[in-house]
């Protein structure tokens, strides 16, 4: 695909087993309509790199050739010349990589270029024309709806299209595809687990699958690492009548994951027992949600379930009292049933809106959140994975405003940027 392209890739929210999920527990997620978006233009100076990431305030520049690159291709592992993901970072390249990260003196701004030079390095090579790569989410960042995975998922679908991994992606929102084995978007799928890990040490991989492939999965990681995850894609998700509340309390996906990883080691038999309950909850969920009549027994079961997981996550130690609040306010207004998604410790809250509830209670409701300067957000669950947007595929009067980096970078908005950029507002998006 000749630049500049865009690529644009979901967060999603998990429904039931985050964190159990780390621990090879089966859990629950639906891509979300908020994404992210990534635009690669040639950058004006063939040999320079260049990143914008104004959502963390990033930009910065390299000179491709200041890359070590032999010190580093040797490390990667090819076969039949197709780079190969592995269990961890390969430390002898983190380490190559330091020395052209190491004027970045604060740790969000490191990791993101580190996933950035990971991934450039495994899937581009030093041939390639210098790019400028600007990204923008209208997801809210560390907020537990997977805007590091929807990122990781950008990168690497752009890079594995600059280096030729993958062909490019064909299918328009109205065609019919009968979705089968699809190489490119396993490879994208891999490749973005491995953006995740720069992210946190020891990623699931559900955020990453559910921002690749879009829908809702049931997702297990094999405790053997040698074994792939099974990804069950659930067809007939209901629809649930779902609140989204975003406490704004910030927090980090790798400190939450620590800290049960502390757990874990301090009491294990407690702490395995919490995450077994939560796999038995995953599965009893799963059976209700594919049952061909899903109806109000079906809805009270889940908010049930909802409850019950919420618990679980707290004994797990990560919750907060902004989360807490939110489901004192859910609950005291019997809206349904609330649970923190994602990571915890701040960021969102889900609420499975009881049915019977009316309009403006829930309004009544909503206005209470946000009266504790909580954001409520309404979005559908179940979209579309990655895609990508090329040159060709906009109308010619709107290609020099969708395809300018100055614009795209200076939208002040969730809104702008998706009056410019979604599914709605473009017919040329396409899917793998
Ligand atoms: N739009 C973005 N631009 C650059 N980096 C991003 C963007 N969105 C997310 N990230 C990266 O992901 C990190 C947040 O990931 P994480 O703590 O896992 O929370 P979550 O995935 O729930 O949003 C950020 O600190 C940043 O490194
Ligand atoms: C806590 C966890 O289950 C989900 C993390 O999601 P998020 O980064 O908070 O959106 C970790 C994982 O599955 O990788
Ligand atoms: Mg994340």
């Amino acid at each position: 695909m000749s630049t500049p392209f865009f690529v644009s890739a979901p967060g999603k929210v998990i429904i039931f087993g985050e964190h159990s999920a780390v621990y090879g527990k089966p859990a629950i997620a639906a891509a979300l309509s908020l994404r992210a978006y990534l635009l690669v233009t040639p950058s004006q100076d063939p040999d320079t790199i260049n990143l914008s990431f104004p959502d963390i305030n990033l930009t910065h520049s390299w000179n491709k050739n200041d890359i070590p690159w032999d010190s580093i291709v040797k490390h990667i592992n090819l076969v039949d010349n197709l780079p190969q993901t592995s269990e961890e970072l390969v430390p002898e390249i983190v380490d190559q990589l330091g020395s052209v990260l190491a004027d970045l003196n604060s740790s969000l701004h490191y990791t993101a270029c580190l996933c950035f030079l990971y991934l450039y390095t495994h899937l581009c090579n030093q041939e390639l024309a210098g790019m400028s790569f600007c990204i923008r989410s209208t997801l809210p960042i560390g907020a537990g709806l997977g805007s590091s995975a929807s990122t990781a998922v950008c990168l690497a679908s752009a890079l594995a299209i600059l280096g030729n991994r993958v062909t490019s992606a064909s299918f328009l929102q109205t065609d019919k595809i009968l979705k089968k084995e699809n190489n490119d978007l396993d490879f994208i799928d891999s490749w973005s687990l491995m953006g995740e890990k720069c992210f946190h040490g020891n990623p699931s991989g559900i955020d990453n699958a559910v921002a690749t492939h879009g829908g809702a999965v049931m997702f297990q990681r094999m405790n053997n690492p040698a074994q792939p995850s099974v990804r069950t894609s659930m067809r007939n998700f209901p629809a649930i009548k779902l609140l989204l509340t975003n406490t704004k309390v910030p927090r980090s996906t790798a400190d939450l994951v620590g800290g049960v990883g502390k757990l874990n080691v301090e009491y294990p038999k407690t702490s395995n027992s919490i995450l077994e309950a939560m796999e038995h909850l995953s599965n009893t969920a799963y059976q209700i949600m594919v049952r061909p009549f899903f109806g109000a027994e079906e809805r009270k079961k889940l908010r049930e379930l909802v409850n019950i997981n919420h618990g679980l996550l707290v004994a797990l130690g990560v919750s907060h009292p902004s989360l807490e609040k939110v489901k004192i306010i859910t609950d005291t207004s019997k809206l349904g049933s609330t649970k923190l998604t994602g990571a915890g410790g701040g960021g969102c809250a889900i609420t499975l809106v009881d049915e019977d509830v009316s309009e403006a209670d829930i309004a009544q409701g909503i206005a209470e959140l946000e009266k504790e300067g909580y954001e409520c957000f309404e979005t559908s669950l179940g979209g579309k994975g990655v895609g990508s947007l090329s040159f060709e595929d906009v109308p010619q009067e709107l290609r020099s405003t969708v395809f300018s980096p100055e614009k795209f970078c200076a939208y002040s908005d969730r809104i702008e940027i998706e009056k410019v950029l979604s599914t709605n507002a473009l017919e040329g998006w396409r899917y793998w």
